[in-house]
């Protein structure tokens, strides 16, 4: 585990943070601007100092100055092993990518350096100036870079927050590739939901400096924390399935939940996903309720399940609905005349419906 347990006062903001993230995977780190993110990634990467507290990755303390029995610890930067890459990419225009791969890097590693840029998919640019690169290869040779310093940990600060959307939808691959291989924790910050649905597997939601919510994504994102941070008509929920197989007659692929639900989601999943666990964002929106079980629907997905929260909206139209599914949870938005008319309350076994057609490939993703 990463054991973060520290303070600091910068300006106005009080960053006090206790966090446990996995030493394997894409942690996630969300929150308003000026929630502290970047603050607490400079904290771990050495580039500022807490008051107080301690950082201990795995096995090895990075800052302590709260244990009286034993001596302060406040590794410099260039002894952390932790690799960074900001919101630009940062290069050196009078190098060759080459060069700049190579900037860092004590012992030449060509295994190493092979497997990193096959990875990136940079081979091909290694002899280029970083001027003729676009954003996002600029971007990928910024992250090989940091990843061929043999890093114990990865810090990314918003690394597509520069980039354009067919850009950020170019690299959003190589960094699930990433994810999948990397046996370092790679801690993620983003605004961006839908970057955290496609690579994180645990999230962290910070406000005004102090964690709001952590744990693992789906926990988190369903989690009543992550409410006040979406509107209603952004509400979505994240339900864990296991890819079963495409249907015989439509290109349609079957999902089982844990609770013995089935989904079926529009289009045909690549067949090496076979198996394989996913996390799926059901909007809110897209997610009627029926007290008994609905005949005859165009509807495919009608999972059974039972109220567990009801939240009215403050002009009293709409209604949130949580429905768990054994462990999963799912939100639906109703209106209030729909909710008093079927007389739905806490506990009630309900039947919801989602259409399969308003799930798609960007709101699917492999978990790690
Ligand atoms: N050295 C400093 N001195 C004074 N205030 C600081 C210092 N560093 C950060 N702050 C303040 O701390 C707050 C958090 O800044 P930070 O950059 O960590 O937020 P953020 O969540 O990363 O925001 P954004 O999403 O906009 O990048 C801001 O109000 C900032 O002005």
């Amino acid at each position: 585990m990463l054991k973060l347990n520290i303070e600091k006062q910068l300006g106005d903001l009080h960053l006090n943070v206790q966090a446990h993230i996995p030493l394997k995977g894409v942690c996630a780190i969300f929150g308003r601007s000026g929630a502290g993110k970047t603050s607490l990634v400079n904290v771990l990467g050495g580039l500022s100092t807490p008051d107080s507290g301690e950082i201990q990755l795995g096995e090895r303390t990075l800052f302590t100055n709260t244990d009286s029995c034993s001596k302060a610890v406040n590794l410099p930067p260039e002894k952390r092993k932790i690799g960074y890459v900001f919101q630009e990419a940062r290069l050196f225009p009078h190098y060759t990518v080459k060069g700049n791969l190579n900037y860092g890097v004590k012992q030449a590693d060509k295994e190493h350096f092979t497997q990193i840029i096959e990875l990136l998919g940079i081979e091909a640019l290694l002899e280029r100036y970083p001027n003729s690169l676009s954003g996002g290869e600029k971007q990928r040779v910024a992250i090989g870079r940091a990843l061929l310093t043999s890093p114990t940990m990865l810090l990314m600060d918003e690394p597509l927050a520069s980039l354009d959307l067919p850009r950020k939808r170019e690299l959003i691959p190589y960094l699930q590739s990433l994810a999948k291989s990397l046996n370092i924790p790679i801690v993620y910050v983003s605004h961006s939901l839908s970057e955290i649905l496609q690579l994180a597997d645990y999230m962290i939601v910070l406000n005004e400096g102090q964690v709001v919510a952590q744990g693992p994504l789906t926990e988190v994102w369903n989690s009543d924390e992550m409410r006040p941070w979406l509107a209603a008509q952004e509400l979505s929920s994240l339900l864990n399935a296991k890819v079963v197989g495409s249907h015989e007659h439509y290109p349609m692929t079957q999902l089982d939940l844990k609770d013995g639900n089935h989904l079926w989601v529009n289009g045909l999943l690549d067949s090496s996903l076979q198996n394989s666990s996913l996390k799926v964002r059901v909007e809110a929106n897209h997610v009627s309720l029926c007290t008994s079980k609905p005949e005859n629907s165009s509807i495919r997905n009608i999972l059974s399940g039972v109220i567990k929260e009801l939240h009215p909206n403050d002009n009293g139209e709409q209604v949130l609905v949580k429905v768990a599914l054994g462990d999963d949870e799912l939100w639906a938005n109703v209106t209030s005349w729909a909710c008093d008319d079927l007389g739905l309350r806490l506990g009630c076994h309900v039947y919801a419906q989602i259409k399969g057609v308003s799930m798609g490939p960007t709101d699917i993703a492999q978990s790690h």
